[in-house]
């Protein structure tokens, strides 16, 4: 069997070069963890995911326990096994999500409870009930139960919040069912705060947790603020454990994230823009629902060696897209995980290569360089 471990491979200033080992199988980071919100990346069959080069990927709490039920997944011998997945999978703890989509949400200091999105039924979650949903699930990489403070917040309200997030996180900790290479991580609040930061990693660290993320960032604060507090609370975790951005986000948050310290990230941006005709590219994003593409023969982008990139043209996607053809999804979806996967192979071979500056100013270049 497999313990869980992180192996610090190389660093090139503040960006790392890792390896997660778990009971799943490895991950090499900087990762990109693609979105599998209700048990399947939209659109995508997984071993299509796996071929884009993900070697992880991320479920929800909150959407499983309400449909189709922790209990029935565990009954159906777990999610992996359900979704078909047989590497790693991380789940987020369901708090984020019952603020984000749920209605009559009640939060106490035992957790909060809240009507489904889908059909108002009544559910409660608290770091408890979240422990159990993700063990049932199965997860690899279980996220302890927090809430997201709300950007803007005063200083005493994310105070306030994120000291009732560290109560949480050791109640998370003293219920979390421990199983050789699998992992619990701890999740960094204080807003944009330094100091309370430092005492929300002070408080982490005690619980001595295989790794952690920095959560309450990607809530609308934009890239400069997030950048301004990563340059600080970054450092503020352990070095010998993986440091988890929640959320984020487009390429350029990932390539200035990397540079501060950032080993793992997930977002919904690559699967949920690529449904509504968004390509990202080497030189830049496109949205291909636009006419100027409906005579270009050109691939969407001449370096990537996706299906989509490969095989098909810019009026073809175009054409699909206007038509309202499925194809046109999958096909966008296929290629913006491949483009997110080329991304972070790209960066972990030039911190490998010791160039991330060069590769940086390099990307930027490329994606300011205009006629695509
Ligand atoms: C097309 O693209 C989109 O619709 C889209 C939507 C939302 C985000 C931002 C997501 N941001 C974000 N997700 C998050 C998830 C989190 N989970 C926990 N447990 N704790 C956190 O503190 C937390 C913070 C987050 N911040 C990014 C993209
Ligand atoms: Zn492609």
């Amino acid at each position: 069997m497999t313990e869980f471990r992180y192996e610090l491979l190389a660093t090139d200033g503040k960006a790392r070069l890792g390896r997660i080992h778990t009971a799943h199988g490895v991950i090499d980071t900087p990762a990109f963890m693609p979105v599998g919100t209700a048990a399947t990346v939209k659109g995508m069959l997984p071993e299509n995911v796996a071929d884009t080069g993900a070697q992880i990927l991320l479920g929800n709490t909150y959407h499983l326990m309400l449909r189709p039920g922790a209990e029935r997944i565990a009954r159906l011998g777990g999610l992996h096994k359900f979704m078909n997945w047989d590497k790693p999978i991380l789940t987020d703890s369901g708090g984020y999500q019952v603020m984000s989509l749920s209605k009559l949400r009640k939060i106490t200091e035992d957790g909060v409870t809240f009507k489904s999105h889908i059909d108002g039924r009544k559910f409660a979650l608290s770091p408890e009930r979240s422990m159990e949903i993700q063990h049932l699930l199965g997860s690899t990489i279980t996220m302890a139960f927090d809430e997201c403070t709300p950007f803007p917040a005063t200083e005493q309200q994310a105070a306030d919040s994120m000291r009732m997030s560290m109560r949480w996180a050791k109640r998370s900790k003293d219920a979390f069912v421990n199983r050789e290479g699998y992992a619990l991580y701890g999740i960094q609040q204080g807003s944009v705060f330094e100091n309370l930061r430092r005492e929300s990693s002070e408080k982490l660290t005690e619980l001595d947790l295989p790794g952690h993320s920095v959560g309450g960032l990607a809530v609308g604060e934009g890239q400069q603020i997030m950048f301004d507090t990563l340059d600080f609370c970054v450092d503020m975790l352990p070095a010998n454990k993986p440091r988890y951005l929640m959320g984020v986000g487009k390429p350029s948050d990932l390539v200035g994230a990397v540079m501060r310290g950032i080993d793992q990230f997930d977002c919904v941006l690559p699967t949920r823009s690529g449904r509504n005709a968004q390509g990202f590219t080497h030189r830049g994003t496109l949205n291909l629902k636009n006419g100027r593409h409906r005579d270009d023969d050109r691939p969407l982008d001449d370096q990537c060696n996706c299906p989509a990139c490969t095989k098909y043209s810019r009026a073809y996607l175009h054409h699909l897209i206007k038509a309202g053809e499925i194809l046109g999804a999958v096909l966008l979806t296929w290629h913006n995980l491949a483009y997110y996967q080329d991304l972070m192979a790209d960066m972990r071979k030039a911190i490998a290569e010791g160039r991330m500056d060069a590769f940086a100013r390099d990307f930027h270049a490329a994606q300011e360089g205009g006629d695509i």
